[in-house]
């Protein structure tokens, strides 16, 4: 990203240019905004805010929504044979949660076509009752994973402009910070070597079944785009940061309690470690949000989402000192399913973070940090019986 500071020696109508020789004026670096202010305000202080997708986003976010559906009416046999999930992991591949919903998740590339047509894959085609054959289901799945290349592309820009208007209205986060913890994130990553934690998943969820329990995402924002109802957000009552109070912390899926902070690595920065242990919201905050434009209910409750909705994941609040709330989300069944496309965009975990340039210092781990936030939270997309195993355990660790 551009950061070049020029001098300019032109000096405005009315100043003397002597003075102005001496005076470098630096261009604005980065792009302009792009959220109105109320926006940027709505998600800083609640987590969430509703969006209008760019056009091309918007026009390829369709395209993939037809393309999956069609998808996902393969048989699953050839749905796992194009998108083999990975072992012991709901974030490769596609996943089929019966009498719930069934996902499809990229980090990286998976469904190359030359891979088609290697002895053993045309064995396992012949074998499946595709009325069309393994061609067009090729071309279907190689579609498929084109459309979700072509959205992560535009969806990780638009993310990233965001995390730029947030920075803004954190005072004094250059535009460029962002940049080094989502330098893996800008286009799909060709394989997994080069694969980080940000990933794009499709969800077909089940009428009368499909549902996400309440928690937060793990990562810096996430972009859900949504089809048919069912996506709820946590609205927190009063205005902001300023109006939080202890009733609406969400503390079952706290990322770390005090006693798993024990368990931090040591090379933890302690501005990160802090960070942590501290209040889920922000209540030591010195953004002024409260200028009364705001009206939220007086109590937290659930409300319905907009059909895209922009999310603050764990990370960003901690990057904050959490005076960003992560923005609280379910998903509840509906009489009709629904489908989503969700971009989760994550900070890298190579390398080191350094803390400066989010109002810290010195600089975490990025892969410490990152287990950190993710170690032993319930995963809302494996199977019930797996949940309640990962809730249990969440519990006897508190
Ligand atoms: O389906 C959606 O819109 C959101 C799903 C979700 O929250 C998640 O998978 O983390
Ligand atoms: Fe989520």
């Amino acid at each position: 990203m551009q950061n070049a500071k020029t001098t300019s020696r032109v000096a405005p109508r009315g100043l003397h240019s002597e003075i102005m020789d001496d005076i470098d004026i630096a261009p604005p670096v980065g792009a302009p905004p792009l959220l109105p202010d109320d926006q940027v305000r709505q998600l800083c202080d609640h987590g969430y805010v509703g969006v209008v997708l760019p056009t091309e986003l918007s026009y390829n976010a369709d395209r993939l929504f037809q393309s999956a559906a069609a998808f996902f009416d393969m048989p699953i046999e050839e749905k796992l044979r194009f998108f083999p999930p990975s072992p012991n992991s709901t974030e490769q591949g596609y996943t089929h949660l019966p009498g719930e919903k069934e996902f499809v998740t990229l980090r990286h590339r998976t469904c190359q076509p030359r891979n088609v047509g290697s002895s053993s894959e045309s064995s396992i085609s012949s074998t499946a009752p595709h009325a069309q054959g393994a061609g067009s289901s090729t071309t279907l799945a190689s579609h498929l994973e084109n459309l979700m290349s072509l959205v992560w592309t535009d969806a990780s820009r638009l993310l990233h402009r965001i995390l730029t208007d947030v920075g803004a209205r954190l005072g004094n986060v250059a535009p460029d910070a962002w940049d080094p913890l989502v330098a893996d994130a800008w286009d799909v990553p060709p394989s997994p070597l080069e694969a980080g934690p940000s990933m794009l998943r499709v969800f077909r969820y089940e009428p009368r079944g499909g549902v996400a329990d309440p928690h937060r995402d793990l990562g810096l924002l996430t972009l859900c785009i949504c089809r048919g109802y069912g996506l709820e957000v946590w609205q927190r009552p009063g205005q902001g940061l300023s109006g939080s109070t202890m009733h609406d912390r969400d503390d079952s899926s706290h990322p770390l309690n005090a006693e798993m902070e024990a368990r931090l690595p040591d090379h933890l920065h302690p501005h990160v470690k802090n960070t942590l242990q501290g209040p889920e919201e922000g209540n030591k905050t010195n953004i002024a949000s409260s200028d009364g434009t705001t009206h939220s209910p007086p109590v937290a409750t659930w409300k319905s989402a907009p059909s895209v909705t922009v999310l603050v994941g764990d990370t960003l609040s901690i990057l904050s000192g959490r005076r960003i709330p992560a923005g609280r989300h379910r998903v509840v069944s509906s009489e009709d399913g629904r489908m989503s496309i969700v971009f989760a965009l994550r900070a890298t975990t190579r390398g080191t973070i350094e803390l400066g340039p989010f109002g810290g210092s010195g600089a975490v781990d990025a892969d410490a940090l990152w287990q950190a936030i993710s170690t032993r939270r319930v995963n809302v997309n494996v199977r019930k019986e797996i949940r309640e195993k990962q809730r249990a355990l969440s519990r006897a660790n508190k």
